[in-house]
């Protein structure tokens, strides 16, 4: 029988943790930790992503503050506010909500975000701290992954986990904080030669890839525990439906645990967002 990793229970658990942590930060400090959020532009599925974090940010006692910009904003009006934000004390956390309009620069937005305050963990300084093993603000759906993943095997040690997908914002992550904790990783993409043949190696096979339905039951080793990261509309009998990467109903014969798309990896992400305002609250005064 195959375990289902429920990310959306989990999600409330790390949630209630961090309120408790916040309300003994909020009676030591006299400060409530704050996230700035900015979404710029008209993005449907950017719109509900934000709209939970504002609700998660509530429900964790944190505080939320919310930029909502419009399409056209331009560099500088991007660059005017982070600078803002990263000066301003009662700040602590900013995420900007990505993708951004295709005339803003990505890469420039994320190294325009002081580090201490970068709770996505995207910024090259701190990605630097996460190849080298240092502690850091660890980008929240890989960190999201690696709780699961703790949470449903005793041990990961010489485990061989192929992550597929080398996007900065989740493959390259997640294959560092596998090699952490010492998984022999493979980390597979589009030109890789043999991915079925190698995903049929895995122990644990994380999916990032952005692929509809693309991991066959063929592709896994009976007992392997499957992480989907993929999150893909699709229309099937004229009505839309979310799925991830993984054929999930076509795998279930062979997985040991698997990670459903709705209620698997996307909840966690935000919890774990939670989780990385108040440690960057933490850290910025001093404890
Ligand atoms: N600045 C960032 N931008 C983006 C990130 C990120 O971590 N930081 N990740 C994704 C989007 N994302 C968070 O921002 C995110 C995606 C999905 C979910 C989620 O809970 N999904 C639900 C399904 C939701 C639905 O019905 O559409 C689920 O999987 O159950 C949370 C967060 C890109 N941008």
């Amino acid at each position: 029988m195959t375990v289902m990793i429920d990310g959306k229970t989990l999600a409330d658990e790390i949630v209630q943790h961090v309120a408790q942590d916040v309300s003994a930060f909020k009676l030591k400090h006299k400060v409530t930790p704050a996230l700035a959020v900015v979404l710029v532009g008209e993005d449907p599925a950017s719109g509900v992503y934000v709209r939970n974090k504002i609700k998660r940010t509530e429900q964790s006692g944190l505080q939320s503050i919310a930029h909502y910009l419009p399409e056209n904003t331009t560099q500088s009006e991007l660059d005017e506010l982070i600078d803002q934000l990263n000066r301003d004390e009662s700040v602590h956390g900013i995420l900007v909500q990505l993708p951004l309009p295709a005339h803003l620069s990505e890469p420039r937005v994320i190294e325009a975000i002081t580090p201490v305050k970068d709770v996505d963990g995207f910024h090259p300084e701190n990605v630097g701290k996460l190849v080298t093993g240092q502690p850091v603000l660890v980008p929240c759906t890989p960190l999201g992954c690696i709780i699961m993943l703790k949470r449903q095997m005793d041990d990961l040690s010489g485990k061989h986990a192929v992550v597929i997908g080398r996007s900065n914002i989740v493959g390259k992550p997640i294959a560092n904080l596998l090699l952490q904790a010492d998984c022999t990783v493979t980390l597979v993409h589009s030109r890789t030669q043999n991915i079925e043949e190698i995903c049929r190696s895995a122990d644990i096979l994380v999916a990032a890839v952005g692929q509809p339905l693309m991991v066959k039951e063929h592709w896994l080793k009976p007992g392997v525990v499957v992480i989907d990261v993929g999150i893909n509309q699709i229309s099937l009998d004229g009505k839309r439906k979310l799925v991830g990467d993984v054929d999930f109903n076509g795998v279930l014969s062979k997985t040991a645990a698997i990670t459903p798309v709705p209620g698997g990896v996307g909840p966690m992400t935000i919890a774990c967002l939670m989780q990385n305002t108040l440690t960057a609250a933490q850290h910025q005064l001093g404890c």
